[in-house]
């Protein structure tokens, strides 16, 4: 192991561990510690800048130049491992995975599409799906978070907040257990601190925890109640950036005073998909299992004879909303394999496009 190739020896080695730091990132950073860069996490993001933190200090970095020249997604995001010498950042070691969606790019328009993906975060141990008991609660649009999530091969565990609001949120809880199959569930409440403590093994040492969820559900709140007495940091990290306050913009990375890191992010307004995995399947498991006593394979659910999974509606079984949730992410998922398929081939033509000019030039040159 290189380790000398770190400016400080072990020590610096812990305190990376502490922000995440494993073999995985060791590995990667090996090639790329040449230059006398050293590793770094990025804890947030503004226009121009990144700052960085290697569990000693934080500070300010930029892209090296050809690195600016990079496709959207290669832009580093909070939660990335970094190799950085002072103020730049000449490489960004790959991600274990991304919590990432589809933006429409035209924001505010009706039925916009994804156009490209937006990634979030990178680097996460779980996803905290943060659900508000009063006006947010919304079971179908849990089951798109979950979907959301599972697309990205992440981890969901859904938090349900403002208990207190209630004198029996255990309620919820029921209904949530049903549409959210093996998912951890907690109830919390950030008014009185109840529940809490069943969040502490996420924010283990080492472990970083993003959020999502709409605008209002109590992120931020959670966020501050969790970190405790020390709240104030948020603001003055993001004063380090120059941005003044902390702003629902912002996508900071925050050190728990319990050792795991925490990323909040602003409100999704609108939840909409890049990665095609097998969300849906993950998520509607008794619907996938209903669908194979379907008379056609490739039955729709829709109007078919001999539908299964219609008769479970019809007999009470199953309730009509999951399932409208569920053929409405379906056609959504293909329409996006179906998108990403045609443009993985317009890039393969060009390619070879690319090559036949080369050949020409040089059967010329003969
Ligand atoms: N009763 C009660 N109210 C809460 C609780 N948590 C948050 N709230 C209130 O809910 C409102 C929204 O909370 P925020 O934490 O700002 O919500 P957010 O999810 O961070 O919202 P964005 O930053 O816009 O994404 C605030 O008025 C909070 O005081 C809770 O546990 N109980
Ligand atoms: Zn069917």
């Amino acid at each position: 192991m290189k380790i000398e190739s770190y400016p400080d020896t072990s020590s610096s080695i812990e305190h990376l561990t502490r922000m995440g730091w494993n073999a995985h990132f060791q590995a990667r950073a090996e090639s790329l510690a040449g230059d006398g860069a050293s590793p770094a996490r990025v804890v947030g993001v503004s226009k121009n800048s990144f700052r960085l933190g290697d569990g000693q200090s934080e500070w300010l970095a930029s892209l090296a130049g050809r690195l600016k020249h990079e496709a959207d997604g290669a832009r580093p995001v909070t939660g990335d491992w970094v190799m950085a010498r002072d103020s730049l950042i000449s490489g960004v070691l790959e991600r274990q995975n991304v919590l990432s969606r589809g933006a429409s790019g035209a924001r505010g328009s009706q039925n916009a599409r994804p156009r490209h993906e937006q990634v979030i975060a990178a680097n996460l141990d779980a996803v905290f799906i943060v659900c508000g008991l009063d006006r947010d609660y919304n079971p179908r649009r849990l089951e798109r978070y979950l979907t959301l999530v599972y697309n990205c091969g992440l981890n969901p565990v859904i938090v349900l907040t403002k208990a207190d609001l209630h004198d029996d949120p255990t309620l919820f809880v029921g209904e949530v257990e049903e549409l959210a199959l093996g998912v951890p569930i907690h109830l919390v409440s950030a008014a009185d601190d109840d529940g809490l403590v069943a969040l502490a093994p996420y924010l283990s040492p080492g472990r970083t925890v993003t959020m999502v969820g709409s605008s209002g559900a109590g992120k931020s709140t959670l966020v501050n109640r969790l970190f405790g007495r020390a709240v104030q940091l948020t603001g003055a990290i993001s004063n380090h950036v120059g941005k003044g306050k902390h702003t629902t913009t912002s996508r900071d990375l925050i050190v728990m005073p319990q050792g795991g890191m925490l990323i909040d992010n602003p409100g999704i307004r609108e939840i909409a998909f890049w990665e095609v995995d097998s969300g849906v399947e993950s998520v509607f498991p008794e619907i996938e299992k209903l669908a194979l006593g379907c008379r056609f394979a490739d039955c729709s659910h829709i109007n078919e004879p001999g539908c299964r999974v219609l008769e479970a509606v019809a007999s009470g079984e199953l309730a009509e909303g999951r399932l409208e949730n569920y053929r409405k992410m379906k056609r959504e998922m293909e329409y996006l394999a179906q998108r990403q398929h045609k443009s993985a081939e317009r890039v393969e033509k060009e390619r070879w496009k690319d090559v036949a000019l080369q050949v020409k030039a040089l059967k010329k040159r003969r």
